[in-house]
C-alpha cells in the first residue's frame, strides 16, 4: 500500500534527516515509527503526503508514484492527525468533524450525520459533545475529535504524528485501547509516529525502530523485543524488554495444559489423580474447580462442592494480563476460555506454560533462552 524505495531527505542546511530508506506497509497494517527525537520520523511521514519532498528515491501509494500525483488529490486519500490537533476554535465539534467531507462536496446534512457516527465511533456521544466548542473539551477528548475528523473523508491511509503525545499516561492508555478497537473495525493503513516504545509495541502490527535517519529494525513487536537486531535497538527497547514482551505476546490455544476435567452432574465421591480438576457444565463451558480432597470425600454431585473460578481469561489475551490475573487471585493456574461468546473451556495456563509461551514468541530468542538454560544447568551441576 505504501512503499518507500531508497528514499533520502537532505535539508538545505545539509542535515540528512532520512537516509536511503526502503520499506513497505501492507494494506490495513498499522506500522509504528519509533525512535529518539530528531531521528527522522516526522520527515518520513510528511513525505507521504508531500508536505516534504524527498531529495532522492521514490514513494508509492497503491503502486502509484506519489511524485506524479497531484498533492491535493493525494491528500484526499490520506488522513493526517497531529499532536496539536488543530481544531477550528470557532466551530463546534460536529462541524469540525464534518468540515472535510463538506469541503469535498458532501451535502451539509449528510456530512453532519456522518460526523455524528464518527464521534460515536471514537467514544464521544454526539448528543453531549457535538455542540461544544474545542475549548470546552479535555485534551483527550480533543484528540478523539482529531481522530474522528481524520476519518471523516474515509481515507484509506492515515498518518498519525504523536497523536496521543499531549495527554497524561492514564488517558493515553485509554485512547490507545479505543484506537485499537477502532482500527479493528476500520482497518486503515496507518503510519504512526511515537517516541514511546511502550506505545509503539502496544499499537503496531510492526514497528520501525529509527536511529539517525535509518531504520535499525523493522519487525513485529515481539520480534523487536525478543530479538533486537542491533545493540542500539536492544538499548532503545530497554533492559526490561522481557517484561514488555509479556504485553505483546498473546495466549494461544497451543500454549495450554489440559488438566483433569469433571462435569457438574458427575456423582461423588470420585478419586482424582491430581490435586484439583476443572469443573465444566453440560455445554463444556467453564464453571469452576474442585479439589481432590472434596472430590474424594464429597457426597452428592460435583455441583454441590465445586467452587467458582474467578481467574480466567479468553484466548488471545496478553501474557501480561495472564500474569496479572494470577497475581491478583493468588492463583497457581488460570483457566482459558474461547474468545467467542460461548465461553467454551480450552485449557489452563500455569507459570510454566506462561514461560513456554513467552519462549515461542520469538524463535531466535527461544534459542538464546535455551542456551542460557544449558549454561545454568552446567553451572548448577558443578
Ligand atoms: N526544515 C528543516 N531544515 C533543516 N533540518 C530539519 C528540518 N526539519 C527537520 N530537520 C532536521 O531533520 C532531522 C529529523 O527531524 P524529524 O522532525 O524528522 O525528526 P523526528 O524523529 O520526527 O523528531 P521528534 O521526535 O523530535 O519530532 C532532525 O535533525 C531535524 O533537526
Amino acid at each position: 500500500m505504501i512503499r518507500f524505495e531508497n528514499v533520502t531527505k537532505r535539508y538545505a542546511d545539509g542535515t540528512t534527516a532520512v537516509d536511503d530508506l526502503s520499506f513497505e506497509v501492507a494494506e490495513g497494517e498499522l506500522v509504528t515509527l519509533v525512535g529518539p527525537s530528531g531521528c527522522g520520523k516526522t520527515t518520513t511521514m510528511k513525505m507521504v503526503n508531500r508536505l516534504i519532498e524527498p531529495t532522492e528515491g521514490r514513494i508509492y501509494l497503491d503502486g502509484q508514484d506519489i511524485a506524479e500525483t497531484d498533492p491535493v488529490q493525494l491528500r484526499r486519500r490520506i488522513g493526517y492527525v497531529i499532536q496539536q490537533v488543530g481544531l477550528f476554535p470557532h466551530k463546534t465539534v460536529l462541524d469540525n468533524t464534518a468540515t472535510v467531507p463538506h469541503l469535498l462536496g458532501v451535502p451539509r446534512a449528510q456530512a453532519r450525520a456522518r460526523a455524528a457516527e464518527l464521534l460515536d465511533l471514537v467514544g464521544l456521544d454526539p448528543a453531549t459533545y457535538g455542540d461544544r466548542y474545542p475549548d470546552q473539551l479535555s485534551g483527550g477528548q480533543r484528540q478523539r475529535v482529531g481522530v474522528a475528523r481524520a476519518l471523516a473523508a474515509d481515507p484509506p491511509v492515515l498518518l498519525m504524528d504523536e497523536p496521543f503525545g499531549a495527554v497524561d499516561p492514564v488517558v493515553r492508555e485509554r485512547l490507545q485501547n479505543e484506537f485499537l478497537r477502532l482500527q479493528s473495525q476500520v482497518r486503515k493503513t496507518i503510519l504512526f509516529v511515537t517516541h514511546d516504545i511502550e506505545e509503539a509495541v502496544r499499537l503496531g502490527d510492526r514497528i520501525a525502530v529509527y536511529g539517525n535517519g535509518r531504520i535499525e529494525q523493522f519487525d513485529a513487536p515481539a520480534a523487536v523485543l525478543g530479538a533486537p537486531a542491533t545493540p542500539y535497538v536492544a538499548d532503545f527497547v530497554g533492559a526490561d524488554r522481557g517484561l514488555k514482551r509479556l504485553s505483546v505476546t498473546r495466549i494461544e490455544s497451543g500454549d495450554l495444559e489440559q488438566p483433569p476435567v469433571v462435569h457438574l452432574d458427575d456423582p461423588l465421591p470420585r478419586p482424582l489423580d491430581s490435586r484439583w480438576a476443572v469443573v465444566l457444565d453440560q455445554e463444556e463451558n467453564l464453571h469452576g474447580w474442585i479439589s481432590s480432597e472434596q472430590a474424594a470425600h464429597g457426597k452428592g454431585r460435583v455441583r454441590d462442592h465445586a467452587r467458582r473460578m474467578e481467574a480466567w481469561l479468553p484466548v488471545g489475551a496478553s501474557l501480561k494480563q495472564a500474569f496479572a490475573t494470577m497475581l491478583q487471585h493468588d492463583a497457581g493456574w488460570i483457566a482459558v476460555i474461547d474468545a467467542a461468546e460461548t465461553g467454551r473451556f480450552l485449557g489452563v495456563l500455569t507459570p510454566a506454560t506462561l514461560h513456554e509461551a513467552l519462549r515461542r514468541s520469538t524463535a531466535a530468542d527461544a534459542q538464546d533462552i535455551a542456551r542460557t538454560d544449558v549454561e545454568l544447568e552446567t553451572v548448577s551441576s558443578r
